[in-house]
């Protein structure tokens, strides 16, 4: 399936009929947004319901295209799922009888199938997972993924269309070492270990908030793991799991991605729904290059105090570091700042082709393959494009852009927000996969823009 496809397809499922807009930039944001549940939490949430025995209840689920792909993979193994405003329930009864292993329909769309494996071993003894879809900012391989189910006794076989797996003598627990702290083998552990026969000892575990939430969930479905301070996660597993009630962790990335145009286009919004503790080093990194904010009870306010932008350095890394999803609308931010930055990505290796356009519109940015943080990270010898010097302050220019992936294309959103005159954006579905009612949310903050494609 190719990009066009799928950002249209993507944004038609959550009702966002634009392909491409035209926006005429130079106006500062302004106004109030509701944050919802996170993407990278509300999707894990839903396959972690396959484990119940009873129905289980999510609130605060929003509207975008990640969310769509996974209740249809649920439904096609037989949990039926119901919304009621923005609270799910998924009721996993039926699983057993509609038995269904293949899950091909949605190859290409999402990288969460890859999460149902441990679920689909416990409930059916074998599970099918097709090519994976995210985004393309890296290889993006799945081996740790593959090398933890075998630790647990999967039995994995490669077929050209995907990954066929069974589990002839059930799953046990397991020690496994995970080389990099990756966000989604840590939940292939946790999602599988819980109802795996003993104990499972996870070292070099990733501990996102998300995925701190995804305990919370597992733990209210009767699961016992305990978090150690030296990213070690252990796992007592159980018989069974019931149905859980939870209220979704807020969007932190959604939340920094407006901040950031808030701060990139000289504006002011208050985010309902973000929290502090989840967003501290973004706080810390928003407060030096020049922005300002405000905690509150129901939320924060973020906003462009006036005078000039300063220029930081900073590292993408693992939770507590500055998150790699972050850094794309910031980069904007930064071309407007007075003075050199640079933003070195220890996460993905591939992560600063949405510079192109940036530059295209008048950025000076230049991408080197040299580690040019405070450490040297895995990518350092490898020649990976992954550290940018980002050189301010430069007044950008409307352009044509498509928008390349989710996070590339919020900041080239953001770019033609600052940019004088028009530019047009083609390929905007893609934004449906993270973030709700994107448009509508561009009317609240007074955009001009209009729908042509
Ligand atoms: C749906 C979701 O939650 N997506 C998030 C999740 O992605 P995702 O879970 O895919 O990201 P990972 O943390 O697994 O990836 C981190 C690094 O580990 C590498 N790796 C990962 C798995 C593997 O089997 N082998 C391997 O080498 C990846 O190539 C990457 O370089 O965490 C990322 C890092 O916070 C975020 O940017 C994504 O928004
Ligand atoms: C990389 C991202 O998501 P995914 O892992 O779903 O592709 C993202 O949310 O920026």
């Amino acid at each position: 399936m190719d990009n066009n496809d799928f950002s249209s397809r993507a944004g038609a499922s959550v009702g966002m009929t634009a392909d491409a807009i035209r926006v005429r930039g130079g106006k500062p944001i302004q106004g109030r947004l509701k944050m919802k549940g996170a993407k990278n939490l509300v999707t894990k949430a839903m396959v972690a319901a396959l484990l119940g025995q009873t129905p289980s209840e999510l609130r605060s689920v929003p509207e975008i295209s990640d969310v769509q792909v996974v209740r249809g993979l649920l439904e096609v193994y037989g949990v039926v799922v119901e919304s009621d405003g923005d609270t799910l329930r998924l009721d996993p009864a039926n699983v057993e009888r509609a038995h269904e292993t293949s899950i091909n329909a949605h190859a290409g769309s999402s990288r969460i199938p890859i999460l149902f494996c441990g679920p689909l071993l416990h409930r059916l003894g074998e599970a099918f997972i097709p090519d994976l879809g995210g985004c393309h900012i890296g290889d993006r391989p799945i081996d740790f993924h593959l090398d933890v189910l075998r630790n647990f006794g999967a039995v994995v076989d490669k077929l050209p269309t995907g990954i066929r797996m069974s589990a002839p003598e059930g799953l046990h627990g397991a020690k496994i070492n995970l080389p990099y702290p990756s966000v989604g083998a840590t939940e292939q552990v946790l999602l599988t270990a819980v109802m795996a026969k003993g104990r499972t000892e996870l070292s070099g575990a990733a501990v996102e908030p998300e995925i701190m939430d995804l305990i919370n969930i597992l733990q209210k479905m009767g699961a016992v793991i305990s978090v150690d301070t030296d990213r070690t996660i252990r796992i007592e597993g159980v018989d069974s799991l019931d149905g859980y009630s939870h209220t979704a962790l807020f969007d932190r990335n959604e939340a920094a991605s407006w901040a950031c145009a808030a701060l990139a286009t000289g504006g002011d919004v208050f985010l309902e729904g973000a929290q502090q503790p989840e967003m501290i080093t973004f706080l810390n990194v928003f407060r030096k290059a020049g922005g300002a904010f405000e905690v509150q009870d129901d939320g924060i306010r973020f906003w462009h105090p006036g005078g000039d932008l300063k220029p930081v350095v900073v590292e993408t890394d693992v939770h507590p570091g500055f998150m790699t999803d972050w850094q794309q609308p910031l980069v904007v931010a930064l071309a407007k700042a007075n003075g050199i930055s640079i933003v070195h990505e220890t996460v993905y290796e591939q992560r600063f082709g949405f510079t192109e356009a940036l530059v295209k519109m008048g950025a000076y940015i230049q991408i080197h393959t040299e580690c040019l943080g405070s450490h040297a990270c895995r990518f350092g010898q490898r020649n990976y494009q992954h550290s940018a010097v980002i050189a301010g302050p430069v007044e950008l220019h409307g352009a044509d852009i498509t928008v390349p992936d989710l996070r590339g294309g919020f900041s080239h959103f953001v770019a033609a927000l600052t940019a004088e005159g028009e530019s047009t954006i083609k390929n905007v579905g893609i934004i449906a996969r993270g973030y709700e009612h994107f448009l509508e949310k561009m009317q609240t903050l007074g955009v001009d823009f209009e729908v042509i494609g």
